[in-house]
Formats: C-alpha cells, structure tokens, sequence
C-alpha cells in the first residue's frame, strides 16, 4: 500500500487526485480518501493493490492458526477428559487468554515496525487475582508449547514468564476509535460452542481510520467442503475439517486448509437471487438471537429450508463460500454487540461479495470503540436478495412491535 498526502484545492477537486496511473500497483488500484479532521483541506490518498497488506496478512494468517492450534489443543483435552464436567469454564478460560496471548505476541513480532494497538475481548485482571497462580502457570506453558511448534523461538528470545504472558494478553486492552490502525480481536469467539465441542472460531481482523481492511478467521471445526444440506450443521463430523478464511481489502476472499500449506481458493457469496431457495443462518444459541424473529422473517421471504444454526464467526466464513445464503442476528434487547464479533467476519463476507449491515440497511460502523451502536440486530445477504430482506426485516419489526404494545 502506498499513502500520499494531498492538499485539496477548488480547481483540483478530489477525483483529480485519484488519478493513480503513476502508482505501479495492480491495474485497478483502489483508493480511499482519508480527510484529516484537524486539517480538512488536507487529504490522504491511500492507494491500495493486491499487494496492499500483505505483510500484515502473513502476520495474522500465521497468529491466528498458530491461536487455532492452542484452541484444538485445549478442546480435544476438554472433550477426553473424564473427570471434567463439561460445565467447567475454566479449560475455555485456559485457552481464551492462551489464544489471546499468541495473537498479540505473533502480532507484536512479526510486525515490529509500527506501533501496536489491540482490542481484545480478554483482559488479565483475574489472572493477576491471589489464587490464580496455577491457572496462569497452566496458560504459560500452553502458550510456550504453542509458540515452540512454530518457528518463532528465534523471534521469541527465551520461554515466557507468566510476567510476559500477562503483559501479553494486556496489550488486547485499546479502545479502538476511528483514527490510525487496531488490530481487533476475539481469541475464542462462540464459546459455547467450543464448550460442546462444536463451531467456534478465532477472529482477527485490522481496522485502519475506522474501516475494516483486513480479516483473517480460522474456524478448527468447520469442514473443508459446504456444510449446506449436512444433517448436523454444528458439530464437526468424521468430515475433514479446519478452515482458514482471509480477506483484504479490494482483493477478495479466500479460504484454505488450517492446517495444510495447500493452495487457497478464492470464495464467494451465494448467486441465489429467489428467498424461496435461500437458506438462512443463526446463532445456535436461542440467548443469542431472537429465533422467533428470524423465523418470521424467514416466512415473509417465502425461505423453504429450516435455518441452519450454528455457533460463532464461522458463520460468516461458512456464508462467504455460499453454504447459505443470509444471517439473521437479533440480539435480545439491552445486549450491546462488540466490535471483535463482527470485524474479520464483516470482511470476510464483502469481499466475497455479500452486504452486511444493521437491521435498518446501515453499515457496520467500527470506527465507535469496542462497541457497535446497531439498529436492532445485524443482517447478511447477497446484492440480490438484500432489497427483499429489508423489507422483510421492517415488516417483521414493526408487526412485533405492533403486538407487544397491544
Ligand atoms: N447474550 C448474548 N447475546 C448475543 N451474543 C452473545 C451473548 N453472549 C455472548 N455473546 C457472544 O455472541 C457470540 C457468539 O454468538 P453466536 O455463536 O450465537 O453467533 C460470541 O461472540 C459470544 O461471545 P464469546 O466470544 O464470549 O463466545
Ligand atoms: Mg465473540
Ligand atoms: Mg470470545
Ligand atoms: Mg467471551
């Protein structure tokens, strides 16, 4: 990527400016208009090419795989176990603070030149707590043996002390806002799901200026191939399973292997243009998501198929290679949805060609802090079918408002 400072002035209006012929990047560079608050006559021209962010996807392909590892690692000793009643949070714990702190040191090493921001959902304060010295030895080993398997012990100078891990994981405690770079993180994102043993996902993803341009989800559980019309949409069967999902911006979205160096394969959203044969996604878990509401909506587009539930990001990752075709998200009322739960799906999704917004067609606006201020609830489709999921969303709405206030 490359970034230009331009002074605006009234006979050279801003397109003149993007005139990018003398950029020797890709045939159809892309370039955003970043207008300096401080300084509005000031622009910056970012122009971006399939180049654009290459080292930083590198660094998130490999932090958020490596994350991954740790994850199974945690998830198959959870699921073994005899002795570990499933109602136990704490290996989800162990693994949610050791993924975080792989993240943010991969991150923090591989990209040493530019100052380091991070929204994270964990943060260390109960591990820093009298009786917690056991459970952040356990998190410190994981993570060493995690970044042992890599070859990272160069970059890494020694084994890390639970002092650096905590460190580690407190680096995930920016609050975002619309201007410079965050890395955003959710190190498990659906954990329940990863309680059961079934989907989840670790979630990176770059903000720059308050837009997404990166985003990178690696989903253990999810199979290789579409999961549309399998029986049992969540769990991860005898299928071979672990996904990789990546997007940058302008350059589309691709998928490949976790855990293989096979070629990756550019994705797609679903062509499906008739919602009678689109099949639509929500969250497994009804606490989640208003299921009523999704159904009503469901009928309204004439949708045939049951909807497919499942936990987590992979939801996005499965939809931007058109196992579905739309996701209906309804929080219940008074949740505040966070900015590390929809930012390397949200990418993963528009570059593959789909739309995400919020229930009343506006796009997700990360650029706020960790927090997304939505209209109602969060929905994706493709360019087709978005018109009619609108409409079929505001008439759902306002026929249930109509009925609660009867
Ligand atoms: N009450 C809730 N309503 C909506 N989402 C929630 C709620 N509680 C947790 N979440 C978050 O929703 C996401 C998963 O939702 P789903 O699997 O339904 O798509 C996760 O990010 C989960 O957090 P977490 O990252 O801690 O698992
Ligand atoms: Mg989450
Ligand atoms: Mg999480
Ligand atoms: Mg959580």
């Amino acid at each position: 990527m490359s970034s230009i400072n331009c002074f605006r002035t009234a006979k050279a209006p801003l397109h003149t400016f993007a005139s990018v012929s003398r950029f020797r990047y890709s045939p159809n560079p892309i370039v955003s208009v970043l207008r300096r608050k401080s300084s509005p006559s000031f622009v910056t021209l970012r122009v971006v090419s399939s180049m654009a962010y290459e080292k930083e996807l590198d660094a998130a392909k490999k932090a958020a795989s490596l994350a991954a590892r740790l994850c199974q690692k945690v998830q198959k000793a959870l699921l073994q176990s005899d002795v570990q009643s499933k109602s136990d949070k704490s290996p989800v714990t162990v693994a949610d603070y050791g993924s975080q702190a792989v993240v943010s040191l991969v991150l923090e090493r591989e990209l040493t030149s530019e100052p380091f921001s991070l929204v994270a959902e964990e943060d260390s304060a109960d591990l820093r707590k009298d009786g917690s010295e056991d459970l952040l030895q356990r998190i410190t080993k994981l993570v060493n043996d995690t970044l042992a398997t890599e070859d990272l012990t160069k970059a890494i100078d020694s084994t890390l002390t639970t002092d650096d891990l905590l460190r580690a994981i407190d680096c995930g405690t920016s609050e975002g806002g619309p201007n410079g770079r965050h890395w955003v993180l959710d190190p498990i994102d659906g954990t329940k799901g990863f309680l059961r043993g079934d989907q989840y996902a670790v979630a990176l993803g770059l903000l720059e200026e308050g837009k997404v341009v990166l985003g990178v989800l690696a989903c253990p559980n999810l199979p290789l191939t579409s999961i549309a019309g399998n029986k049992n949409k969540n769990s991860s069967s005898s299928e071979e399973t672990g996904c990789l999902f990546y997007a940058t911006i302008g350059s589309g979205t691709y998928m490949q292997p976790l855990d293989s160096k096979s070629e990756p394969v550019k994705v797609h959203v679903s062509s499906v243009e008739n919602p009678e044969e689109a099949s639509f996604f929500e969250s497994f878990e009804g606490a989640h998501s208003l299921h009523d509401l999704s159904s009503s909506i469901a009928n309204k587009l004439g949708v045939k198929a049951p909807p497919v539930r499942i936990d987590s990001q992979a939801k996005y990752g499965a939809l931007s290679r058109g196992d579905g075709a739309i996701y209906l998200r309804f929080p219940h009322k008074g949740y505040r949805e966070k900015i590390w739960d929809h930012v390397a799906g949200a990418i993963v999704v528009t570059e593959a060609g789909g739309i995400v917004t919020d229930a009343g067609g506006k796009p997700l606006d990360f650029s706020k802090g960790k927090y997304l201020d939505l209209d109602t609830g969060i929905i994706v489709a493709n360019e087709k079918l978005m018109p009619l999921l609108l409409k079929a969303v505001r008439d759902s709405i306002a026929e249930q408002e109509k009925a609660s206030s009867l």
